[in-house]
């Protein structure tokens, strides 16, 4: 990515130099290019993206922003916050032998970044082939890879149409913008096909923006702005914001008034659906402002839920599902803890109906209608506790209505959330949980009220 930002012309000479020199300096010098996202002294020491860095790209025809997402494993969550975000991905895989196998074995991160950012609603993926310097710039190596991608893409949900393959050599520049010197020669002996940002990225699709409907601003960082303001970043799921305009803070009762908005470049008088943007908020405290949170007109406030029905597809799991599986929920930048509480129908995978009601349990890839109910989710500043999520229905907010399912550090479904339940059927949850608790108690010989209204 670092060299992409080169060859378009966001990096200068003087920062090149600069990163190189830098890098050199503590052992690092292969990893010059990724200095220019991986800004922080641990991601620098350690030679890996930790969480997302923002860049932008101007191509013939587009305005891109970059959220560069860690590939590691242990940066999953971060790579789902960005991912929650992206319209398109680019998808860089490592052509080295042995390197492609690991990540595409089963349990492999190339694997699991596919199948996430299609949960996630990403339609288009771009995969970038990269250090074919390694393999001789074979063509056979390139065509099993594109080949094994393929299959595994259209399996994991992406129309064909919409995938897209391209050779490169990230080190040495090799056809990212063009093909030309002495490096790409060995590359253009068999390949006259499109480079990677003038041919494919400049041509990806813009999705659909819904910007009739009310504001939806997930807050995905939170810093300190200029004079008295506090700076917000995040996607705009929905709507316009603009200048002047208050704002509500959900979960909670304060507002805010935007008193700028910056993209990567420019300060503007508005944004909308589909842009990430900072705004700077003043007239609230910023202790009620952090991740998760969103902002939204006071009119037409984002709904809350605690407990709700979701639609899942099951990943390839090895234990199954079961009603009371504790989960993490995450939705945009934010996971809480939460429980499956009910396994209601699993449901044809094509049309959706109900094939078996109440079934014991979820296997892999079964497709699914479960309840969903949030345990105690804190939020940060205020550190209040909460037991309701800023959720939509994805019938109403495609973007605000996706959620991903983890379980101890394994992602193990993805879906939707379908509709909050009713009074009743959450009171009759929370019943039963105390129900449960009450037993426990009894049975360690402990005297317990059970209080509910
Ligand atoms: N030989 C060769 N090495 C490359 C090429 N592109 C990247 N590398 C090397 O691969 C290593 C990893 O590069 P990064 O840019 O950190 O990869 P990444 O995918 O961002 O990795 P994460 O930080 O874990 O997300 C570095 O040592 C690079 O020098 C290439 O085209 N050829």
């Amino acid at each position: 990515m670092g060299r992409l930002l080169y060859d378009t012309g966001r990096v200068d000479e003087k920062s090149k130099v600069a990163n190189e020199r830098a890098s050199n300096k503590i052992g690092k010098g292969s990893f010059s290019w990724a200095w220019q996202f991986d800004g922080t002294t641990e991601e620098r020491e350690r030679g890996v993206t930790m969480d997302i860095a923002v860049q932008t790209i101007s191509t013939p025809h587009r305005n891109i922003t970059i959220l560069d997402a860690p590939g590691h494993r242990d940066f999953i969550p971060n790579m789902i916050s960005g991912a929650s975000q992206a319209d398109c991905a680019l998808l860089v895989v490592d052509s080295s032998i042995g390197e492609f196998e690991a990540g595409f074995d089963r349990g492999g991160q190339t694997r699991e970044h596919i199948v996430l950012v299609r949960s996630l609603g990403v339609t288009q993926i771009v995969a970038a082939i990269n250090k074919l310097d390694m393999v001789d710039w074979s063509k056979d190596r390139y065509e099993h890879i594109c080949h094994q991608l393929k299959t595994f893409l259209v399996q994991s949900g992406f129309q064909s149409s919409k995938t897209y393959f391209v050779p490169v050599g990230a080190m040495s520049g090799v056809n990212l913008v063009n093909r030309e010197g002495q490096d790409a020669a060995a590359l253009n002996n068999w390949y006259s096909g499109p480079n990677l940002v003038e041919d494919i990225v400049d041509r990806l699709k813009p999705p659909q923006r819904d910007i009739t409907s009310p504001l939806r601003f997930p807050i995905s960082n939170v810093f300190k702005g200029q004079g008295s303001t506090t700076g917000v970043w995040g996607r705009v799921c929905g709507g316009l914001v603009q200048v002047g305009e208050r704002l509500r803070i959900l979960p909670g009762d304060e507002t805010a008034v935007v008193k700028a908005i910056e993209t990567e470049t420019d300060r503007v008088q508005w944004a909308a659906a589909g842009s990430n943007v900072t705004l700077y908020l003043t007239a609230v405290d910023p202790i009620h402002l952090d991740m998760g949170r969103v902002l939204c007109p006071p009119t037409a406030p984002v709904e809350l839920a605690s407990a709700f029905t979701a639609r899942i597809i099951v990943f390839d799991i090895q234990v199954p599902i079961l009603a009371g599986t504790s989960i993490e929920l995450f939705h945009h930048s934010r996971d809480v803890p939460a429980a499956i509480s009910k396994l209601n129908a699993t449901l044809d995978r094509a049309s959706g109906a109900v094939t078996k009601q109440n079934p014991r349990v979820l296997t892999k890839g079964a497709s699914a209608e479960v309840q969903i109910a949030i345990r105690q989710a804190t939020f940060g500043g205020t550190g209040t506790r909460s037991t309701v999520v800023p959720l939509e229905p994805f019938s109403t907010n495609k973007e605000m209505g996706r959620i991903l399912i983890r379980r101890g550090g394994e992602t193990i479904a993805a879906g939707e959330d379908n509709c909050q339940l009713s009074a009743f059927a959450r009171r009759r949850l929370l019943l039963s949980r105390y129900c449960t608790r009450y037993r426990s108690l009894k049975s360690q010989g402990e005297e317990g009220v059970c209080v509910g209204r």
